[in-house]
């Protein structure tokens, strides 16, 4: 047998090994390559310089010439487009911009004011929330109306509610007292009973959990007074779906429901939606204003629940300093912070305050303001202590229940009294003795006042819509609350009557409408006037001009044009005065021919 040489050693290699190799290489090589093409980037070739039109072109002149004159055009179309855009923005902040969807489109990107005092500023967003509104109202079979349980009454809109009410006898309104882990157990159970005298109620607390889903639910057995005040979970959520269930299953051919949720801004709709789905499907926020539009959310096969932009155009009696308050209008666009500072501080002992800002014992509230601005360091150039930034941060702070409040029910009359007992009927179809019984529990373990350090302010007035918005907009819902449930002067009422029973003139209305526009909203107008004992405004306006016309004829012995000068044309002008062919349209022109 041959014997191996020890020094020489076979540099053969399995295939693995082989192929190991190869695909190293092949990598280093590449990893080269790509660090070779970032360096060679970085030294950037110089872009070549453009020679230019050759001198010896012979229409280098013209060609030149023709070039600038481009440039000249496209910087003044340029400069055209930016005073366009300018103008259009001037309009749309003086109310002039009616109908432009898109308009709005853009602002709800920008997130511009929508809510500012006068009518004619605010814009289109007004408009706009009262269309989702209606359509909310439309599509649901019950309406929870979401109250802010330190201030029930006052985040109440009775006009939302008669819009329910109106819509129809099988939509059903439910009382939400919302954020009751803001105030006292007393208080929640003293307002539940004053609104369940009205209308079905139940409490409830929204997760205020930052998660996208798994939001918290705590069970209305096991709860304990100590730890609830902390807890960001949602409570009430079984009582609220087993009231909807109740109301699902009472109508039998029926079983899938929409529940539409309607309140003021920032009362807690879109929490409470996410708290219902247990995640973040809606966006939330301390900012009043921020769900812009109807939203759907399918909470399971049987219950559909619809989001709605917090009602804004909202009368403030000439003081915003209510309306601030109630967290109804951006603190940022508010052009007096100062005026709501002061009303809290009406309402608020000195000891909470100083308390709260940490800040030493005031006289005035320029001193409070002052105070609090110098220990929050808001200073303007110069040092000077920024007393409006300072007001800001305190009606922040009022509205998320930093500054913590509450209210009491006022008493009832003995005729208020006897109407409550009738509508106790309205919660038969959601079972509530039932409902109520559960919710109880949980109820009970809420702090009570003494151990509750917040401070008793009088209750506010329900809002109402602003009245000038009936004009501006003219919404058909709100004018019949205005006609059927507000006291009118009995001239009024006399000629709305009249204009219900005039029926040719009501059809001949109708037929110019609809040759007018098709459009989904005057579909709808047309379907809400149809409701029974629903006034119709337009009606109305239409009469009121008829009998101007009539008028102004027989002042002017027959005439047919009005004082406006305005071409009628079931007039025959060819034939002169005296010879008038009304009510039969074009007439004239026939027998001209
Ligand atoms: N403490 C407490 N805060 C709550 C509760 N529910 C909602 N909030 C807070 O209230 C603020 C407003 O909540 P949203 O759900 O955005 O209110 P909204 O009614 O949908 O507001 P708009 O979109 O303006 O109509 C948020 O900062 C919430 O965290 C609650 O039960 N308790």
């Amino acid at each position: 047998m041959v014997k191996r040489s020890k020094k020489s050693k076979s540099k053969r290699v399995s295939l693995k090994q082989k192929y190991k190799v190869i695909r190293k290489v092949k990598e280093h090589h590449k990893k080269k390559a790509k660090e070779a093409k970032k360096s060679g980037l970085k030294h950037k070739r110089k872009v070549e310089k453009d020679p230019g039109i050759p001198n010896d072109w012979p229409f280098k002149e013209q060609e030149l010439k023709a070039l600038e004159a481009r440039r000249a055009r496209a910087l003044e179309e340029l400069e055209q487009k930016k005073a366009a855009r300018k103008e259009r923005a001037k309009k749309r902040k003086m109310g002039l911009l009616e109908d432009d969807e898109k308009e709005l489109s853009v602002e709800e990107v920008k997130g511009i004011d929508f809510s500012t005092g006068i009518v004619n500023a605010r814009d289109n967003s007004d408009r706009a929330f009262y269309k989702e509104l209606v359509k909310v109202i439309e599509a649901s079979d019950v309406i929870l109306e979401v109250l802010d349980a330190r201030d029930p009454l006052g985040t109440r809109c009775v006009d939302m509610e008669m819009m329910v009410m109106k819509s129809g006898p099988d939509k059903h309104l439910v009382l939400l007292l919302n954020k009751i882990d803001l105030v006292p157990r007393e208080a929640v159970e003293k307002w539940l009973k004053y609104l369940r005298e009205e209308l079905p109620a139940v409490a409830f607390k929204c997760s205020t959990q930052e998660q996208r889903s798994n939001l918290g639910w705590k069970s209305s057995k096991a709860m304990k007074p100590s730890n609830l005040q902390q807890t960001s979970d949602c409570l009430g959520a079984e009582t609220l779906i087993k009231l909807l269930k109740n109301y699902s299953r009472s109508h039998e051919i029926k079983k899938s429901i929409t529940v539409g949720v309607i309140g003021l801004p920032n009362v807690g709709k879109s929490s409470l939606i996410n708290s219902l789905k247990r995640c973040h499907v809606v966006n939330v926020g301390a900012t009043p204003g921020l769900t812009r539009s109807m939203q759907e959310v399918q909470l399971d096969k049987n219950v559909k629940l619809l989001d709605c932009p917090g009602v804004v155009m909202l009368k403030s009696s000439g003081n915003d300093a209510s309306i601030a308050l109630r967290n109804c209008k951006r603190i940022e666009k508010l052009d007096d912070p100062v005026a709501p500072v002061k009303e809290i501080l009406k309402l608020c002992p000195e000891r909470l305050l100083v308390t709260i800002y940490k800040i030493p014992g005031f006289e005035s509230v320029d001193e409070f303001l002052q105070n609090v601005a110098t220990v929050r360091g808001k200073l303007k150039k110069g040092g000077i202590v920024d007393v409006e930034a300072a007001a800001r941060i305190i009606l922040h702070d009022w509205n998320e229940g930093k500054i913590p409040y509450y209210t009491m029910p006022p008493g009832r009359n003995q005729e208020e009294l006897s109407e409550a007992r009738i509508v106790t009927e309205l919660g038969k179809e959601f079972n509530v003795d039932e409902v109520y019984n559960t919710e109880s529990s949980f109820i009970g373990s809420l702090k009570s006042a003494d151990d509750f350090h917040s401070v008793q302010v009088p209750p506010s007035h329900p809002l109402n819509f602003d009245e000038t918005i009936l004009e501006v907009y003219d919404c058909p819902f709100l004018s019949s609350i205005w006609d059927n449930a507000r006291p009118l002067p009995s001239t009024e009422v006399d000629e709305s009557q009249e204009v219900i029973s005039d029926e040719p003139m009501a059809s001949e209305e109708h037929d110019a409408e609809k040759a007018k526009s098709k459009s989904t909203t005057s579909k709808q107008n047309e379907k809400l006037y149809a409701v029974e004992g629903m006034f119709n405004p337009k009606m109305k306006r239409a009469e009121k001009k008829r009998k101007k016309k009539a008028k102004n004829k027989s002042t002017l012995g027959g005439d047919a044009m009005d004082d406006e000068g305005d071409y009628d044309f079931g007039v025959d002008y060819v034939k002169g005065k005296g010879q008038n062919t009304c009510g039969v349209p074009m007439s004239g022109i026939e027998v001209d021919e």
